[in-house]
């Protein structure tokens, strides 16, 4: 894989160079409540501009449906990008259209501008290789050199992070650097006990590390949307809690090779619940209930996990010598559901060994709950890239970069 380094030394004055970012950051409105994945694109695109490239940042921000939407425009990413640049970045209001041309064309050498939402563009995700391509060959028109640093889009076979490095010459920026340095060291050989923690929303995309870390893990602790799947394999009832019903057969098999392999697999013994999903706007008083995780009434949603779930993960991860933690405990967005993930992350803060904390949503829970980041072992821009990573999959943004 070739570096920005190597792009420095070659020169890249006056050349259009595009950086794939992962500026996927959480948002309330448009105030952008966490920055971290901002600022970690900010020593690529420094170095870029200061040797006189005109730097053309692109990313995706959620899931919009391949159109337009406002609700998922990167101008707020733009703006604080620029404050923390310290110097104006213009802001395509298209990806690829005629505003994205003219704001390229109007960059000076050094200049940095910011092209609107890749995924307001259903080429960008599509499956098809073709329509992928198509519209490949519309970014590569606006660009010279390719530097890949978006590190939580990599697992992601879209245009932008897969076609795009083929049609240019290729680097890897400062970010992706960084990151899988430090995640190689989880995939060698690691201190022991080696414990990891799971929880968060995109429960379908990350069952499947499960797979591989029984292999590998000592424990594996369950928490989040995915603790409900695992309570429902174990027969219990969930209410109206988040389940990935097609993976429960996934999952019983799972905790039957946990036993047979000596990983000890821990689930909530009590966790939060409601009968509602709070309100993340007004935070209104959730006013939840504790409740047995057998014992989760049909009508209502587990939200956190509990109490006696806390201490006892804390207990999991008190000797540990390395900690993967992907994925929130709870709604940690609403202070009634804060707690769980404010336990784990500082049961992480007091472990022994190594820690990791990895996913856009963990690492903006850690800021946003007040803690040091210093205090983590490292703290992962991807979630699901840095879970496939784990997984030793070939992920497609880092394959691109190496070809
Ligand atoms: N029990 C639950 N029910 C519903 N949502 C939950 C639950 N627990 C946590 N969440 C939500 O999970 C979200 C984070 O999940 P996600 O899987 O995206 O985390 P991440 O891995 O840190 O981020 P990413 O993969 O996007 O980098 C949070 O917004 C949180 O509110
Ligand atoms: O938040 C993330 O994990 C990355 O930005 C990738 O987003 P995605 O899961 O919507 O592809």
């Amino acid at each position: 894989m070739k570096t920005i380094d190597e792009l420095l030394s070659e020169g890249v004055a006056g050349k259009r160079v595009f950086v794939r970012a992962d500026l996927n950051v959480p948002l309330d409105g448009t105030t952008i409540t966490d920055d971290g994945r901002i600022r970690a694109v900010v020593p690529t695109v420094k170095a870029l501009a200061d040797a006189g490239a005109r730097v053309i940042v692109a990313s995706h921000l959620g899931r919009p449906k391949g159109a337009p939407d406002p609700a998922f425009s990167l101008a707020p990413a733009a703006a604080r990008l620029g404050e923390l640049l310290g110097a104006g970045v213009a802001f395509a209001e298209d990806t690829v259209g005629s505003s994205a041309e003219a704001v390229v064309t109007g960059l000076a050498d050094g200049g940095v501008a910011v092209i609107e939402n890749l995924r307001f563009n259903a080429g960008e995700t599509s499956k098809d290789d073709a329509e992928r391509a198509a519209f490949a060959d519309k970014l590569a028109g606006l660009a010279d050199v390719y530097v890949g640093d978006g590190f939580g889009a990599v697992h992601r076979k879209h245009a932008s992070v897969f076609d795009l490095p083929k049609r240019l010459p290729h680097y890897a920026g400062y970010l992706i650097a960084t990151e899988v340095g430090v995640l190689k060291k989880l995939t060698d050989e690691v201190k022991r006990p080696y414990v990891v923690a799971l929880g968060g929303a995109k429960v379908s995309d990350k069952l499947a590390v499960i797979d591989q870390l029984l292999g590998k893990a000592d424990r594996l602790l369950i928490g989040g949307g995915m603790a409900y799947t695992f309570l429902k394999a174990k027969g219990y009832e969930v209410g109206i809690s988040l389940l990935q019903e097609d993976q429960i057969p996934a999952v019983q098999e799972y905790i039957e090779r946990a036993e047979k392999n000596g990983v000890e697999l821990v689930l909530p013994v009590d966790v939060l619940v409601a009968p509602e999903f709070p309100d993340l706007k007004t935070k209104a008083p959730a006013n939840p209930t504790t409740v047995a995780a057998d014992a989760i009434p049909a009508d209502q949603e587990g939200l956190d996990i509990g109490p006696e779930t806390r201490k006892l993960y804390a207990s999991k991860l008190a000797d540990a010598g390395t900690v993967f933690w992907n994925g929130p405990m709870g709604v940690f967005e609403h202070p009634d559901y804060a707690e769980g993930t404010k336990a784990v992350a500082q049961a992480l803060v007091d472990a022994p060994g190594f820690t990791v904390v990895g996913g856009g949503d963990s690492a903006a829970a850690v800021r946003t709950l007040g803690f040091d980041e210093n205090a983590f072992g490292h703290i992962s821009t991807g979630g699901g890239a840095s879970l496939e990573y784990l997984e030793g999959k070939t992920l497609p943004g880092l394959a691109a970069l190496e070809d």
